[in-house]
């Protein structure tokens, strides 16, 4: 029987439709996968009873015609989306053990069409990092990191202490174990969604993207990740970090999954005022290989200082196999984006010290007493909350108070103007922009924890959209010399994720990226 864990979502729907094995047979894979992968970390909270009986509740609605477009197919959940009753942490202590009432509209979704819950994935502390380091779970390793798999003769070392009567009569038996020589990151803060369906432990995943979230971690373990237009997605039930920024997205192997995913997560939320009420188009269709006279930008100011050549090569190559395809490259200007960077990070924390004010001892997870209710605060917060959280805090209280605000914030929201008037000029140009998703391949863990501004550089392809509100995918281009993933970037206007998807297509066609990550590969 062909390897579950090796199929795309659509190939598995199609198996299922055909009565070639069931939900339950193809989630019982996931869930044995998911065991071998927890040298990974991914998983925060595995959901294994939860997935079986979704399973066979999809292959009950199956069996009665009553199929979802995502029925039966077991998936993971970042944990910064509530999920009913199933712990929510956001990746943060101060959240841990908190179970929420409700479940988000875009899980609820997803469960209406029939997937399934593996399990909620781990991230960077209230998705603020490009690293997954900050988690207070613990970091996320990469797949991709280089190392052997290690059979280790169990019965033979547990020999010390047993007798050798009992020795003689156990049967040794082989453990295999996995032993890294460089752990790399997945990228963030979905590193945990990454990790998981790079992994082949979950068929996709969700994401959330505030500044490159879904699509920089996609780049680093060659997995396809889209962000929608702002208001695409509902943010309710999702942990809120920058509210003007914050988008949920799927993290998936195919650009066909990304667009049946996205298809099932989005639609009009009355519980969210920026969600938009706009038909939500098949987006599976729009994939017809067909870019012939579309017009891709290619932004000059994109080329950075010290962009190691690798990238600039593959984002020629980029350039390339769209023209082949009959796409037009054309250069469009985007004046503003040397102040993206410095705008995000102005804006975002100054949005994320409003919205986690909330998180005071009282209402949610983690209180630590003291002698009166300030102290409990401040001991709550303390001890709840990590470094990056906390820095950030303390940035967007600093660009939010009085006499600053002005040079900051206002500033920073006026440079976001013009560069989301950047992006309205250039898509008189052009239809769709392409960029490397990010300016390096995965980094070591560990690295960058002690310079904030190098794990922001991370952001510098990404928070342009993100200001702007603007659909983007990262699509898997290659490997680079130092055999890691690299992603290219496509952007598209306001609510067209269709045209967006329907180039990803074809650069996904002819970069037919299909290496398996190394932990995948040893696991057979
Ligand atoms: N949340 C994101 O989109 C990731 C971004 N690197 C940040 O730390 O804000």
């Amino acid at each position: 029987m062909t390897d579950l864990t090796k199929l795309s979502m659509t190939e598995a729907l199609a198996g299922m439709a055909k009565g070639e094995f069931t939900s339950v047979e193809l989630t019982e894979a996931h869930v044995r996968a998911v065991e071998a992968s927890r040298p990974l970390n991914a998983f925060i909270t595995e959901t294994p009873d939860q997935a079986l009986a979704m399973a066979s509740r999809a292959d009950a609605a199956r069996a009665k015609g009553e199929a979802g477009s995502m029925n039966g197919l077991p998936i993971a959940v970042k944990d910064l989306f509530c999920t009913a009753g199933f712990q929510t942490t956001a990746g943060s202590h101060i959240l841990e053990g908190f179970k929420p009432p409700y479940e988000s509209t875009v899980t609820a979704n997803l469960w209406r069409d029939g997937a399934v819950m593996l399990g909620k994935v781990n991230l960077d502390e209230f998705a603020m990092g490009s690293s997954n380091m900050t988690s207070h779970f613990g970091p996320v390793v990469s797949p991709w990191s280089p190392g052997t798999l290690v059979q280790r003769d169990a019965g033979a070392e547990e020999g010390g202490f047993l007798s050798e009567l009992t020795a003689a009569v156990r049967q040794p038996h082989p453990v295999q174990e996995w032993q890294w020589t460089r752990k790399l990151v997945p990228g963030g803060s979905s590193g945990g969604s990454a990790a998981a369906v790079a992994a082949r432990c979950a068929m996709a995943a969700t994401g959330t993207d505030t500044g490159g979230s879904i699509r920089q971690p996609a780049s680093f373990v060659g997995i396809v990740g889209i962000k929608p237009t702002y208001g695409r997605c509902s943010r309710w039930g999702i942990v809120a970090f920058a509210s003007s920024l914050d988008q949920a997205g799927p993290m998936t192997r195919t650009v066909d999954d990304a667009a049946l995913m996205l298809g099932s997560m989005c639609g009009f939320d009355p519980k969210d005022s920026t969600s938009v009420d706009m038909a939500v188009p098949d987006f599976r269709a729009a994939l017809t290989g067909d870019i012939r006279g579309l017009k891709v930008g290619i932004p000059k100011e994109y080329r950075v200082d010290g962009m190691p050549a690798e990238i600039e090569k593959l984002w020629r190559q980029g350039i390339d196999w769209l023209k082949s395809a009959g796409a037009e490259p054309v250069e469009i200007s985007l004046p503003h984006t040397k102040y993206a960077l410095a705008t995000y990070y102005i804006v975002a924390p100054a949005e994320c010290s409003s919205n986690l004010a909330r998180y005071d001892g009282v209402r949610f997870g983690l209180r630590v007493e003291g002698k009166d209710l300030k102290e409990m605060y401040e001991n709550t917060r303390a001890e709840g909350f990590g470094e990056e959280v906390k820095r950030r805090i303390m940035i967007g209280t600093y660009v939010l108070s009085a006499g600053y605000y002005d040079a900051y914030y206002l500033k920073a929201q006026q440079v976001r103007t013009r560069i989301a008037q950047d992006f309205e000029e250039a898509y008189k140009l052009c239809d769709v922009i392409l960029t490397p998703t990010a300016p390096s391949t995965a980094f070591a863990i560990g690295e960058k924890m002690d310079d904030p501004i190098a794990m922001y550089l991370n952001d510098v392809f990404t928070v342009p959209a993100s200001l702007a509100g603007l659909p983007g995918i990262s699509v898997p281009a290659g490997l680079a010399s130092d055999g890691l993933p690299l992603g290219l970037q496509i952007l598209g206007r306001p609510f067209d994720e269709a045209t967006v998807l329907k180039v990803a297509g074809v650069l996904e066609q002819a970069a037919d990226f299909n290496t398996l990550p190394p932990f995948v590969a040893a696991r057979g």
